[in-house]
């Protein structure tokens, strides 16, 4: 069995994948603190014969991990952001500063699509971008939805954006405090991802596919105006990309991976770009 680990600011996702069958076995997540102790909070680790791990915490938590793991299991993969790989280079001066989600996930994009712009809707909101021939711009961050409501201190944080609800009245404006938070944030996080996916593909002349993953990205997606995939699992697929380890891995087959999102006309988001402009 393979032990993935996706350690993010908030929540430390976990899944369980059959090394022959390479199907998921089980999944959970913990929260990301300082004491998380692997043993108490994900399944046996006498099962486990190999770890990859994509981790964004402090030091202090991926090393405390990695030594606990490593005493068990005989393979730690500890996944970094490098200059190149898989075809992709990296955007950033100092290619090791990129978030390692952030580069497991345009991995994974490029992988799938040849180039892409990938948004991570967690803890903070990524947008990244990859041209079609593996160069990577770099990208944008900004405060995760749950992160923008904390800062405003208005006591709004426990009453969460239902992600069922329309976009329509989730874009109404505000009739008391908690609607006028939730409302506002989500119409800041939506703006941001359409805007700068219409920038960029503008900017490059390119009409890239556009892939969400992480906790809102269910709810962010249903306000985006351009075709979009979700996959879930897209941090975890740049983990299998970099450490191929069963068959379907090494034949390239990444795990979740959406239907090739349609991409829409780039004359379209340009029109659709400059009438924002106007405004
Ligand atoms: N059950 C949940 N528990 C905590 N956060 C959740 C949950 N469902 C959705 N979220 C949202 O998902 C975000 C965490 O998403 P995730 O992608 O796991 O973040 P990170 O990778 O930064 O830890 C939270 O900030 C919150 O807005
Ligand atoms: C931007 C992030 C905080 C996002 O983390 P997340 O929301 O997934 O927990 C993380 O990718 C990170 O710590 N990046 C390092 C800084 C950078 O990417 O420039
Ligand atoms: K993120």
């Amino acid at each position: 069995m393979i032990l993935d680990l996706d350690i993010g600011n908030t929540l430390s996702k976990w899944r369980l994948k059959d090394t022959v069958s390479s199907e998921i076995r089980s999944r959970g997540a913990v929260w990301t603190r300082e004491e998380w102790r692997p043993g108490e909070d994900i399944p046996d680790l006498d099962v486990v014969t190999a770890v990859r791990i994509s981790s964004v915490a402090r030091k202090q938590v991926l090393d405390e991990t990695v030594t606990l793991l490593r005493n068990q299991v005989g393979a730690v993969h500890v996944a970094r952001s490098t200059r190149e790989a898989l075809g992709v280079t990296c955007g950033y001066e100092e290619p090791q500063r990129l978030g390692v989600d952030r580069w497991l996930g345009a991995l994974a994009g490029h992988h799938l699509t040849g180039g892409c712009c990938s948004v991570d809707c967690g803890s903070a909101i990524t947008v990244d971008f990859v041209l079609p021939g593996g160069r990577h711009l770099g990208g944008y961050i900004i405060p995760g939805l749950r992160l923008m409501k904390e800062s405003l201190k208005l006591g709004t944080r426990n009453v969460a954006i239902d992600p069922d609800s329309e976009v329509d009245s989730l874009l109404a404006p505000g009739r008391n405090t908690v609607e006028a938070v939730n409302h506002g944030i989500y119409m800041a996080a939506v703006s941001a991802v359409n805007r700068l996916y219409a920038e960029v593909c503008d900017r490059e002349g390119v009409a890239l596919p556009l892939l969400l993953t992480g906790g809102d990205a269910r709810v962010v997606a249903r306000g985006l105006r351009v075709p979009h995939a979700l996959w879930p699992d897209m941090v975890y697929a740049g983990l299998e990309a970099l450490y191929p380890l069963t068959a379907a891995e090494r034949a390239g087959r990444l795990s979740g991976a959406p239907e090739l999102p349609r991409v829409a006309d780039l004359e379209k988001i340009r029109s659709g770009l400059a009438l924002t402009q106007m405004l």
